[in-house]
């Protein structure tokens, strides 16, 4: 065939395609697996690189599975769920590995990936499409700006999946989808948390339609936004609540929340293994990026925390949590990528918590590489910002004491991890 060319299958690159040179050029196949021979079709350019799609798989990889979701491959969500748990893990692990090398600790002792179980994701941010014949609920299709309609998701918690269709039928009679949003589900133990956002205003009419859904559906709150706004609660039936180390937390709308309850697990886990073993009763700790306090208030059982957060509402419902379980947490707004700790204040801590978002915290981490805090737990949801963000880590004498890969983003290229940095 004239328009089709086979490729040997080397490696996974970064986003989970297969690599295979042609002429020199890397060419990423999407779907394919290391030692595979595939026939392919070029389907375009990725830099100086070639894209291509797979149309035939000459000779399978032994680590082959089927997968456990109809959408793949079509899905943008799941990349590598016809890979077999073995090699997945030990590909997942290797990012952490590579990173940490890249940042200059190549002997870094790196644990076993953590895993959470399928069905079990207990946030979705959903993209949402209007089309002649009704809303498309999903997610985007791999490489491409299409919503994939989803009809069944085997990583998200059936209950979200449950809502799926009501939602769509309740979108195709709510004008104020034109035509893109999204629908932000977080599962919390008072139900599902929905934030809507729309391209179009919400009138009384399609308020009273939110509030009759969030009824029938047994929903505590829905809220709304236009577009990338604030958002506004547009009915509320009942309170919302998720615990967090034991303390209740009434999270904002579109709250950020842990992935899954067994990823949260394993990062708790691992970051309170960081802590030193005795902490003196007055010993003070700093959770930068705390978010609504997932770190926070498990931190506050061993001793009392200061938590900088940028979302106010966020450091409101921390502060509030606190105040009603008497928990040693002190909650501050603050905007850590304008105006970072300083050396001077972060003197004092024992330890230094971070959760940065996805472009990591390149403002903050000289400042805590010049204050000599005994350590350092950095929690990270992008290899390639920790990387950049140990480096000067390494150089100011810290070494890795523990790094734990666990794998928060089930199938996807994506990977959380937990380090602890402490001085020797
Ligand atoms: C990955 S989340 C971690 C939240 C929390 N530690 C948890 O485990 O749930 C990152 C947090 O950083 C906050 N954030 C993002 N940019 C920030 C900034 N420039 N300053 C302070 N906080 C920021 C976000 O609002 C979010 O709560």
């Amino acid at each position: 065939m004239s328009d089709t060319l086979e490729l040997e299958i080397e490696a996974l690159g970064a986003a989970g395609d297969g690599i295979a040179r042609r002429d020199g050029r890397t060419v990423f196949v999407p779907a394919t697996l290391p030692g595979e021979r595939v026939r392919a079709r070029l389907t375009g350019r990725r830099g100086e690189a070639l894209t291509a799609e797979a149309v035939a798989v000459l000779t399978p990889s032994p680590d082959r599975v089927a997968p456990a979701c109809p959408h793949v491959p079509a899905c943008g969500a799941c990349v590598l769920a016809h890979w077999a748990d073995g090699p997945y893990a030990a590909w997942k692990r290797g990012k952490l590995v590579e990173a940490l090398a890249r940042a200059g600790f190549p002997d870094a002792p790196v644990a076993p990936l953590a895993c959470t179980p399928p069905g079990t994701r207990r946030r979705a941010d959903l993209a949402l499409r209007r089309r002649p014949e009704g809303v498309a609920v999903g997610y985007h299709e791999r490489g491409g700006d299409a919503v994939l309609d989803l009809s069944a998701c085997a990583v998200l918690d059936p209950r979200i999946v449950a809502l799926l269709d009501p939602l769509r039928a309740l979108l195709r009679r709510l004008p104020a989808l034109k035509r893109d949003g999204s629908a932000l589900v977080n599962l919390l133990e008072t139900g599902p948390d929905l934030l809507l956002r729309t391209d179009g205003v919400l009138d009384a009419p399609g308020r009273a339609l939110l509030a009759g859904f969030a009824a029938e559906q047994g929903i505590p709150r829905i809220a709304w936004a236009r577009g990338n706004g604030p958002a506004e609660t547009a009915a509320q039936l009942g309170p919302v609540a998720i615990r967090l180390g034991g303390v209740a937390v009434a999270p904002p709308p579109g709250a950020f929340l842990q992935a899954s309850p067994a990823g949260e697990a394993a990062i708790v886990a691992a970051v309170l293994a960081g802590l030193p073993e005795r902490l003196p009763a007055r010993a003070a700790l700093a959770d930068l990026y705390a978010g609504n306090g997932t770190l926070t208030f498990p931190l506050a059982a061993r001793a009392r925390v200061s938590a900088f957060e940028g979302v106010a509402e966020s450091v409101a419902a921390l502060s509030a949590a606190a105040g009603k379980a008497r928990a040693r947490v002190t909650a501050v707004r603050r905007d850590l990528d304008r105006q970072p700790l300083a050396v001077k204040e972060l003197q004092g801590f024992a330890a230094v918590v971070l959760d940065p978002p996805y472009a990591g915290a390149a403002a903050q981490m000289p400042l805590l590489a010049r204050a000599g805090v005994p350590r350092v737990v950095y929690v990270s949801c992008n290899p390639g910002a920790l990387a950049r963000d140990a480096q000067g880590l390494a150089g100011a004498g810290y070494r890795v004491a523990a790094a734990t890969p666990v794998d928060q983003f089930l199938w996807s290229p994506h990977l959380e991890s937990v380090v602890v940095f402490c001085r020797s």
